[in-house]
């Protein structure tokens, strides 16, 4: 992946100087600041597709993130409420922080963990474009690295938060573009990646742990889960956690 003036140096991107440059020497994806915010975005040097950054004060996701309609999403159901005492949810597979800012706008502090350099970088620019603001203002995200190795906060938290990757069946071109950017970059996890995400998940001492699955897909690692709640599209499957009594 090529990285723009102006570009944080992530792991596994090379400077490029211009998106040109970076199409020439047959990068498939470049990293740089666009529009007036200079927001750190991702994009294809070879098509005109609307570069991806992340965002926790605007954008695509803007209307989800309105506190009164984030508490009747389907994750948030699935949260339940959280009592005094415990840290609020934590996202082993933050991603985009999509679903971290729904939590987050729904009043639940959220804090991530996210592997893939630039997607962590995406994230990290969002949060200091936002400085405190929104959603922004429940959301921590913890030093880039793997969930299975990372020293993790001591907690006890509310719930665990999945999101492994699965394949993609969106329906908007602009879904598919995001999704398929973030296949290029995140490989699906295979049956022993699974089971040790979900035991990682499981060994942190925490009430719940909530997973997003595909409505159609078997349960992550196939270990039935306590309780299901069914969307359209998703269900989020939900564990009992090590701090279940608490
Ligand atoms: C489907 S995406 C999550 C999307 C996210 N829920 C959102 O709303 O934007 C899955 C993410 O989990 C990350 N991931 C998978 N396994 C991980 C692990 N063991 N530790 C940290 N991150 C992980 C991947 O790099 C990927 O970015």
């Amino acid at each position: 992946m090529g990285r723009l003036p102006g570009a944080p140096a992530v792991a596994g991107t090379v400077p490029v100087v211009s998106p040109q440059a970076a199409r020439e020497g047959g990068q498939a994806l470049v990293l740089g600041p666009t529009g007036d915010s200079g927001a750190l975005s991702l994009w294809d040097p070879a098509d005109r597709a609307t570069p991806l950054s992340v965002d926790f004060l605007a954008g695509r996701q803007g209307y989800r993130l309105a506190a009164d309609r984030a508490r009747h999403e389907r994750l948030v159901k699935a949260l339940g409420r959280c009592r005094d005492g415990v840290q609020g949810v934590l996202d082993l597979t933050a991603g985009l922080a999509r679903d971290a800012a729904l939590m987050a706008a729904a009043g639940y502090p959220v804090s991530m963990v996210e592997r893939q350099p630039v997607l962590h970088a995406l994230i990290a620019d969002a949060l200091a474009r936002a400085q405190g603001q929104g959603a922004a203002a429940l959301l921590t995200l913890l030093d880039n690295g793997d969930a299975a190795t990372l020293t993790l906060p001591a907690g006890p938290w509310h719930a665990v938060y999945l999101d492994p990757m699965f394949p993609a069946r969106g329906k908007s071109a602009a879904v598919k573009q995001d999704l398929q950017w973030l296949q290029q970059l995140c490989p699906y996890p295979d049956d022993d990646e699974e089971r040790r995400l979900l035991d990682v998940a499981l060994t942190v001492p925490a009430r719940k742990v909530v997973i997003k699955r595909p409505r159609r897909a078997p349960p992550l690692a196939g270990r039935a889960p306590h309780h299901v709640l069914e969307g359209k599209t998703v269900r989020f499957d939900v564990h009992n956690g090590m701090a279940v009594n608490s």
